[in-house]
């Protein structure tokens, strides 16, 4: 026997938080059908909500795909998106709950909320429906959306549900061309940040194959970005704040040209896509190593190769940090970028 039929668990939810998540859920075991609404005014998120915040702009649509993904396992839970304007009048509310029955299209009898001071408010919006209050004294989570927005999604990781993290963690690439330390300095990044981190996907691909020697084909290279970002994604869902990316689609072309002459248009459009926070480009001026994959040792071809790379990375308007030096230098200035990005 439930409390209620029809309930409804409104708010802004920007961004969602663990509170939210506790909240909704307990409000899920508590009626035969649950419906999350989530307002939405974009001029007022971007103009009042964001002001001196310091989180990015999080679109309606990407917190109603949220609250689905949390929900996908709950059948008797479904989200909603309402337009309701912020002014800080009740009549606000009072569009926004005949927007919400519309939405609902069934009598709500239970309404959620952790706010005492929403009583008043329900009683006129919804005097069929009784206001269950949940944790107001925020003692399970001890967060709000304020806060978050306020101080940065980074010093509060652990109240971001694990299915958003992926939208804030920040994706650091390592670009350059063959032996200049990229998996080394990758490996160590992520173990000094106590994160993951995608491989290059090129040299796993040739592994499964026996080698590249003499059978490398055109169409390897699309197939090794497709994967790639393949394993990216996946890779994604295990970091922590930051991942380390070891190359991406305009280095597989740079290889498509240097191994085959061929320019792929289809890795271009890949790399149109492509959205990462941090490119660091490692110069060519570390010792050679022949690992039995590489091609190009003697010092004036690996050159050619750099400048080849960054007219590539010139032409789709990537700005990137120079790295160079040893490997101390290397993890030393790699860090010092990463640390700026992730206090920005
Ligand atoms: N028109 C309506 O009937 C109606 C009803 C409810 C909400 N709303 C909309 O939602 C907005 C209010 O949303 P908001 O900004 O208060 O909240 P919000 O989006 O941050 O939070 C949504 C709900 O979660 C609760 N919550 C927040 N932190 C929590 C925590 N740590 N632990 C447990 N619960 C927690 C809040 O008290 C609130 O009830 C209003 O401005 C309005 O636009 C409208």
């Amino acid at each position: 026997m439930t409390l209620g039929k029809v309930g409804m668990y409104g708010g802004k939810f920007y961004p969602i938080h663990m509170g939210h998540v506790y909240s909704m859920t307990r409000a899920s075991t508590m009626v035969d059908e649950l419906r999350i609404i989530v307002s939405y005014d974009d001029e007022h998120e971007r103009n009042v909500l964001l002001k001196n915040a310091k989180i990015p702009h999080v679109p309606h649509y990407t917190r109603l795909r949220w609250w689905t993904q949390l929900t996908k396992d709950l059948p008797h839970v479904h989200v909603h998106a309402i337009e309701e304007k912020q002014t800080g009048q009740f009549s606000d509310w009072e569009f926004g709950a005949k927007e919400i029955r519309a939405a609902v299209g069934k009598e709500i009898d239970t309404v959620f909320s952790s706010e005492d001071a929403y009583t008043s408010y329900f009683e006129k919006l919804y005097p069929e429906a009784k206001h269950v209050i949940l944790d107001a004294a925020r003692q399970t989570y001890s967060i709000s959306a304020t806060r978050i927005r306020m101080e940065g999604i980074m010093p509060h990781w652990d109240m971001i549900p694990a299915v958003i993290k992926p939208y804030f963690t920040k994706k650091v690439v390592i670009v350059g061309t063959e032996s200049c330390g990229k998996s080394t300095l990758v490996r160590n990044l992520a173990n000094v940040y106590n994160t993951a981190y995608v491989e290059e996907w090129g040299r796993t691909y040739y592994e499964k194959i026996g080698g590249c020697e003499g059978i490398t084909m055109a169409q390897d290279f699309p197939e090794i970005a497709f994967e790639h970002k393949y394993y990216e994604k996946e890779q994604l869902k295990k970091a922590n704040k930051v991942l380390f990316i070891d190359t991406e689609a305009i280095v597989t072309q740079f290889f498509s040209l240097a191994y085959l002459g061929v320019r792929q248009p289809v890795l271009d459009e890949v790399a149109k896509l492509q959205q990462y926070d941090l490119w660091l480009f490692l110069e060519p001026d570390v010792e050679w190593v022949d690992d039995g994959t590489r091609s190009f040792g003697e010092q004036q071809v690996r050159e050619e190769n750099n400048t080849l790379l960054k007219s590539l990375l010139e032409e789709h308007h990537i700005s990137y940090h120079s790295i160079q030096g040893n490997y101390q230098e290397r993890l030393e200035k790699s860090m010092h970028y990463i640390n700026k990005l992730l206090l920005k």
